[in-house]
């Protein structure tokens, strides 16, 4: 399976400047890049556009233009644009969506008044799956979350939360795992059940981690570097790191920084 994007741009209006100009934010440009098998971390400064890449991939923002075309198993192919978004009906792409989790960055769900089990239930019928109670159970003891199985999701402390977000983006086994700042606010169990986790999905699917964590970085098996919206390097992370002199994915990233910001300066 792979996933294509081609030419990817999507622009945020950042407000009115002036009576007749509307400033714009970059959130990506010309991205354009294929993915397959395997867990990719996406790196990149502040900004860089490592959230829009994940939100417009999980369609759950439209791009402005190009497109972004999946290949999933089993040979089936969706295609999501601003043409397809703008015909209205987006129910071709409901096979896609039932077989792609999304995490995002900000997990507490502060509005949301129902129980975490039936929150489960609820997704395990979306993602029609045989036996909606029992694998939201066996969920909700994968993850360590039986003591808040009859709290509201709003009520739950950021630790459970955020192994909420993981549990609730893997109902179903999806092909496609889109995780935005996964770590964020897990405590010591939540970091171990993740990190097996992660080991189980290598060239399982296609998982895409936005991480500034680069320690982290070191269990990807592919490296992907967002500057400015578009992509500055792809590749497997042992390839890529084997040029710097200890080998680690922080150095890399520092020296392709530093790259960058002499190219600002005029390789001053
Ligand atoms: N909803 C929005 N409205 C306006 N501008 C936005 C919006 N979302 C993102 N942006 C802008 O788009 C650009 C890319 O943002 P994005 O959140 O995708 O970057 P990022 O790499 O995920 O950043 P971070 O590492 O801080 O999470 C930034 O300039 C950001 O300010």
């Amino acid at each position: 399976m792979r996933i294509e994007w081609s030419h990817v741009n999507k622009q945020y209006a950042e407000g009115e400047n002036g009576p007749y100009r509307l400033r714009k934010r970059t959130g990506l440009l010309d991205f354009t890049v294929t993915l397959k098998e395997g867990v990719t971390a996406v790196l990149g400064p502040k900004g860089s556009g490592k959230t829009t890449l994940l939100r417009v991939t999980a369609t759950l923002s439209v791009p402005d233009d190009g497109r972004i075309t999946y290949r999933t198993f089993g040979g089936r192919q969706y295609t999501w644009s601003r043409s397809i978004a703008a015909m209205g009906d987006t129910s071709p792409l409901e096979p896609l969506r039932r077989r792609l989790g999304y995490v995002p960055p900000h997990k507490k769900l502060n509005q949301d008044d129902v129980l975490l089990e039936d929150a489960l239930v609820y997704l395990a019928q979306y993602h029609r799956l045989s036996q909606p109670k029992k694998q939201a159970v066996e969920m909700v003891a994968r993850w360590g979350l039986a003591a808040f199985r009859k709290r509201t999701l709003a009520e739950l402390p950021a630790a459970a939360a955020s192994r909420y977000a993981l549990a609730a983006s893997l109902i179903g086994d999806p092909d496609i795992w889109l995780l935005d700042e996964p770590t964020r606010g897990l405590d010591e169990l939540g970091w171990h059940l993740f990190l097996r986790e992660l080991e189980r999905r290598k060239g399982k699917g296609i998982t895409l981690m936005a991480i500034h964590d680069l320690e982290l970085a070191e269990v990807a098996e592919n490296l992907l570097l967002v500057e400015g919206g578009s992509c500055r390097r792809l590749g497997r992370r042992k390839l890529l790191t084997s040029g710097v002199p200890d080998g680690s994915v922080a150095s890399w990233y520092r020296m392709m920084q530093s790259f960058s910001s002499q190219g600002k300066t005029g390789g001053s």
